[in-house]
């Protein structure tokens, strides 16, 4: 017998991908178009995000600075939701609204990317960082949903902005994950031409 709940789990998740490869081509195609000038450029990525989304941070710094499915150079890209004296220092004498900010201060320059995770669009200490990469003049690419929440009004054209048309946080997330690994294939693809699973 079937179990429904588990099958409507995939059911959805899989609807949403298939949908979410029309509606997001376009913003992916420009987030990689933007990592891989800034990282031929000397450039580097920071990645911020609460929860299951700072995993995506972690996940897509391993597959830069390890590798995704092709042999090459490492690639600099740091998840800014790592370094736990950091995190509590910041959290405790500051606040939590600014572990992330405080670090792009600290390593962001000019023409690097800030990698912004936010499935509801509203984190506060998602936010304050990319007002403070803007600021720097670092380009942002938001990876959201449920509309985009206040990170969607605060973006400008220079940014890019994924926004997966669903809200349930889990869905969008699955959708998140995809959206990582279509950056690093075309980051490798960038480099090295089209192969492995064209
Ligand atoms: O993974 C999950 C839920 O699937 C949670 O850990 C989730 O990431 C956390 O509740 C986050 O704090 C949500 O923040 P955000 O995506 O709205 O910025
Ligand atoms: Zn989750």
């Amino acid at each position: 017998m079937t179990n429904q709940r588990i099958h409507s789990h995939f059911q959805e998740s899989a609807e949403l991908k298939l949908k979410s490869a029309t509606v997001l081509e376009q913003p992916i195609e420009q987030a990689i178009e933007l990592m891989f000038t800034a990282l031929s450029n000397g450039n580097k990525i920071l990645a911020c995000g609460n929860g299951g989304s700072a995993a995506d941070c972690q996940h897509f710094a391993a597959e830069l600075v390890g590798r995704f499915e092709r042999e090459r150079l490492p690639l600099p890209a740091l998840a800014l939701t790592t370094d736990t004296s950091i995190l509590t220092a910041v959290g405790n004498d500051y606040s939590y609204m600014e572990i992330f900010s405080k670090q792009v201060q600290a390593f962001g320059q000019a023409g690097d990317v800030l990698l912004a995770f936010s499935t509801s669009g509203n984190s506060g200490n998602v936010l304050a960082a990319i007002e403070v990469a803007q600021e720097r003049d670092m380009r942002v690419v938001a990876l959201t949903g449920k509309g985009g929440g206040k990170i969607g009004q605060v973006l400008t054209d220079a940014d890019v902005h994924i926004c997966v048309p669903h809200d349930r946080t889990a869905r969008i997330q699955e959708v998140h994950l995809v959206t990582l690994h279509c950056i690093c294939d075309g980051i490798d693809v960038a480099l090295f031409g089209g192969d492995v699973n064209e």
